[in-house]
């Protein structure tokens, strides 16, 4: 008794000692202070955010979509060889309804083909932001304008977009048609090596669209710079491939498995091919303009602007909602100073308008890949095309006749003016395979779509589905044909189409901004192409395997057969 009282007075000793019984027991007051507010608040945040997760999944299964499995949706039926891929997600998203969601993991993707609906996100100045699968180009395209957002994005469009005028672009054409008759060449090459058998055009398409952008945006000549066009289309395909890749399989996203894949390793050495050709091609650059005078050295790059009050009617036969391009066209009044891409990016931190040498390089990648698959998938089906539609072919050689006469000449400006029908070709191929085939935003607030009245949840990524909304039968009628007629202005059809059912170049304020650049050199090269050669196809298009790794494709190659024309009259002196 006596030892445990004893001991128990002990212990009411120690418990009265100042200060030990504070430290021992109470949390310091910082702590205290910060669980007392901390905690709190992220019970708060995460109730809020477990509500509204609630919703947002609960607004996104209730739109219409295939079932997924618990944890993963519809991930696996991201698993196989891209054209399955693009077959799978074709039939899953597009065939049935207007709007379709997909579960990857916890990630919802909601696809629209409804131009109404397209019209509410590629329309407006709200949902300007790509989605979170564009941040796979980070490591290759860094910030540039294909997926930068906010204010960064809106000062450089409005810094590159005068690059692609109209009169900067009217300087280009003799390059274009330098480089149409190269490209023939190569291709006469190409042609003979194989003895006539049927080769895969896009190689050769995309190397020329390699040198034809360096030497007009960039202002640099392949022969001055030792640039490999070839190997640099070549790296640009593969990486798409593994892009593609990281979008559709769940353990390739999270960066740090990436890098450790042999995948990683891969992007890794082709990211030191692209990023080798635009430092050089920047440095280049600079040193020219260090060279010469530099102000002496411009007008030979520019195109100095008279007023010719240029006309609607030299545009794509295609109503297209109007767009900072055409704004610039039409507002343009008396002689401005035009700079090409890339004097203009360095004139600019030259005004003290400081693009950082980082963000010269971006955007450098940026037009570079923009500006060359495309174009390259672009004509590589339109060539796929003409040698299937030999009637088709013919419309558009006898339109070059009526143009050309017996002239070799190389085409002039006013030449593509007059390129009506073969204006109408390009566009229907790019309706029938947009080399874009879908483009993603991410949705800032719910969206109540136009076409029925469901809503799409703030958060998601919402895709455009550009190949399936220029399949609708409701507005291309028998949408399987290649029929360029369609695109007459005048066409009924075309009349009473909504302005978003054509979005080869996307639409809106993030619509291309190569996009005349595109459809002037399109034809001036192809057009160059049909007065050389007769193209076959031995593969009809019902057996084209497509795939969509970024860039629409076709899997089995673009396989033509070229003929050289005998008419002396069609082919333009070298
Ligand atoms: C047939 C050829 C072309 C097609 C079909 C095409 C299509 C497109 C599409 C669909 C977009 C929107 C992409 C998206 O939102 O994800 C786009 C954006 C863009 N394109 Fe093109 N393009 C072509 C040629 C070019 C060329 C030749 C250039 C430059 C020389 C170019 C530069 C760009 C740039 C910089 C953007 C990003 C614009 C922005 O976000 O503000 N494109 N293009």
């Amino acid at each position: 008794m006596g030892s445990g009282s004893g001991s128990g007075s002990g212990s009411s000793a120690a418990a009265a000692l100042p200060g030990e019984g504070d430290e021992g027991g109470a949390l310091p007051l910082p702590l205290l202070l910060a669980l007392v507010l901390v905690l709190p608040a992220a019970a708060a945040w995460l109730a809020e955010w477990r509500r509204r997760r609630r919703r947002f999944v609960r607004l996104g299964d209730r739109l219409p979509g295939p079932r997924g499995l618990p944890l993963l949706g519809n991930a696996l039926s991201f698993l196989g060889a891209n054209e399955d891929v693009f077959q799978t997600v074709y039939r899953m998203c597009f065939e049935d309804s207007a709007v379709v969601r997909l579960w990857i993991g916890p990630r919802l993707l909601v696809f629209l083909v409804d131009p109404r609906d397209v019209e509410l996100v590629l329309g407006s100045n709200e949902h300007l932001d790509k989605s979170a699968e564009y941040r796979f180009f980070e490591p290759w395209l860094g910030d540039g304008l294909l997926i930068s957002s906010g204010s960064k994005w809106r000062a450089h469009r409005r810094l590159i977009a005068p690059a692609f005028h109209q009169h900067v672009l009217k300087g280009f054409v003799p390059l274009f048609a330098a480089h149409g008759r190269a490209l023939v060449e190569r291709l006469r090459a190409h042609a003979a090596a194989g003895g006539g058998a049927p080769f895969d055009v896009h190689g050769p398409l995309g190397a020329a669209t390699v040198d034809i952008l360096l030497e007009t945006a960039m202002g640099v000549t392949k022969e001055t710079d030792g640039v490999n066009g070839c190997e640099y289309a070549a790296a640009v395909i593969k990486l798409c491939d593994i892009l593609h890749m990281r979008h559709t399989r769940l353990w390739l996203r999270p960066d740090w498995l990436f890098r450790l894949s042999s995948l990683g390793r891969e992007q890794a050495r082709l990211l030191r091919v692209v990023h080798g050709l635009t430092e050089q091609v920047i440095r280049r650059k600079k040193e020219e303009m260090q060279l010469a005078n530099w102000r002496e050295f411009l007008p030979e790059q520019v195109a100095r602007v008279e007023y010719i009050g240029w006309q609607q009617n030299h545009a794509e036969q295609v109503q297209t909602p109007k767009d900072d391009l055409d704004e610039q066209d039409e507002n343009d009044v008396g002689e401005k100073r035009r700079l090409a891409f890339l004097d203009m990016l360095l004139e600019s931190t030259d005004d003290g308008q400081a693009l950082t040498d980082d963000e010269i390089k971006e955007e450098v990648d940026t037009i570079m890949f923009e500006g060359h698959d495309t174009t390259a998938a672009a004509s590589s089906f339109f060539l796929s095309l003409m040698g299937i539609h030999q009637d088709i072919q013919e419309r558009a050689v006898q339109e070059l006749r009526s143009i050309f006469g017996c002239s070799s000449r190389p085409a002039t400006f006013d030449d593509v003016q007059q390129m009506k029908f073969l204006e109408r070709c390009i566009l229907e191929t790019l309706r029938m395979y947009p080399p874009v085939p879908v483009v993603a935003r991410q949705l800032k607030r719910d969206l109540q779509l136009a076409s029925s009245d469901l809503v799409v949840p703030a958060g998601c990524t919402v895709v455009v589905g550009t190949y399936r909304v220029h399949r609708r039968e409701d507005l291309y009628p028998h949408a399987d044909a290649f029929d360029p007629d369609r695109f007459l202005a005048d066409a009924e059809a075309a009349q009473r189409r909504h302005y978003y059912s054509f979005l080869a170049f996307s639409a809106g304020p993030r619509s291309c901004v190569g996009r005349k650049y595109a459809m002037l050199k399109l034809k001036i090269l192809l057009s160059t192409i049909l007065r050389n050669f007769k193209i076959y196809s031995d593969i009809e298009e019902k057996d084209f395997r497509l795939t969509g790794d970024i860039i629409l494709k076709r899997a089995e190659g673009f396989q033509i057969r070229l003929e050289q024309r005998q008419e002396k009259n069609l082919t333009p002196a070298a």
